[in-house]
């Protein structure tokens, strides 16, 4: 392995869920009720079955409830719509997450735009989506802001720097395009039809990889010293007969050779996402209950 400075995006969550867990007491004492995450997940996807396993053990370590609604999938899109407006008027939710992918006879979009924008702890909905590219105060989705905490204890201010994103989603590529420029970057989207694609990405001071091809970006694409950010969890069969193993969109390997810094995988990134998920539950409580809280800060 090269000289790249790991990130440890495990235990920056750690770090993050004790301060989490900190105000959570704090906001119980005040409201005199816990902070609440719903959280719905439609069939039986096993790795779907793990995150939402992991995001209610969580929740409760935090000291905050944990509303766990398991669906078959069968369930009708309007049920879970219904489900959705139940959690919505519930005083005990503070936020609602349903669990992506859905089963395809459900319409996606529409299960978003049902959830109440200010229990959007996963900051899908469209009025999030606006208030993240109007920089009003909303939620944003959990993996990109993850990577911008992440980026900001690495590198301090992120002002003037060349960044390239690799990925167009709506989850990851687009919102987390808009958080490096908010920090004063210079932003390039790029994705799987850029021309030159590797030659885009050895501009980049920050390559944030999220384009979902195993281990895609090489060493030799990356400028010297640069900080990588690996957004890719792509499950692959490993060396040993029967068996699979874990890799991102970046060939840790070489990439490591060249880059000042960059996260593993697993343990860089994937952990952020929860971890973020339950500061946007307490910021949510807070919000809802009417109490002060320094949101920068968290
Ligand atoms: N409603 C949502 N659905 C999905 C989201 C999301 O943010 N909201 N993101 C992903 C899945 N996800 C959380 O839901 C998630 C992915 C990965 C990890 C993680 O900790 N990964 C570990 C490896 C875990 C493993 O062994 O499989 C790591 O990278 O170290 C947590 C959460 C899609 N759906």
């Amino acid at each position: 392995m090269g000289d790249a400075a790991i990130i440890d995006g495990k235990a920056f969550a750690e770090d993050l869920r004790a301060r989490i867990a900190d105000l959570a007491a704090r906001f119980e004492e005040t409201a005199g009720r816990k902070a609440g995450l719903a959280v719905v997940l439609v069939g039986e996807d096993p790795a779907s079955q793990v995150y939402v396993r992991n995001k209610g053990r969580q929740t409760v370590a935090c000291g905050m409830e944990s509303f766990e609604h398991k669906l078959p999938a069968e369930t009708s899109e309007a049920d879970l719509l219904a489900l959705v407006e139940r959690l919505n008027s519930d005083p005990a939710v503070d936020g609602i997450l349903v669990q992506l992918p859905l089963p395809a006879h459900i319409n996606e979009q529409k299960v978003i735009a049902t959830i109440n924008p200010d229990k959007d702890v996963d900051g899908f909905h469209v009025v999030n989506v606006g208030r993240l590219a109007t920089g009003l105060p909303g939620f944003v989705p959990c993996t990109p802001l993850g990577c911008v905490m992440l980026l900001k204890d690495r590198l301090g201010s992120l002002s003037g720097l060349d960044a390239v994103v690799i990925g167009r989603s709506n989850i990851v590529g687009k919102p987390m395009a808009q958080l490096l420029t908010a920090e004063s970057c210079t932003v390039t989207i790029a994705h799987s039809r850029t021309k030159n694609l590797p030659e885009v990405v050895r501009r980049a001071d920050i390559v944030v990889a999220a384009v979902g091809r195993p281990e895609m970006v090489k060493g030799d694409w990356i400028k010297p010293g640069a900080t990588v950010i690996d957004v890719g969890i792509n499950r692959v069969p490993s060396a040993e007969e029967g068996k699979s193993k874990l890799v991102g969109d970046v060939d840790f390997a070489s990439a490591s050779e060249v880059a000042g810094a960059i996260t593993p995988v697993p343990g860089g990134v994937g952990p952020m996402t929860i971890a973020v998920l339950l500061r946007n539950t307490i910021v949510a409580a807070h919000r809802n209950a009417g109490i002060a809280l320094a949101e920068d800060a968290i």
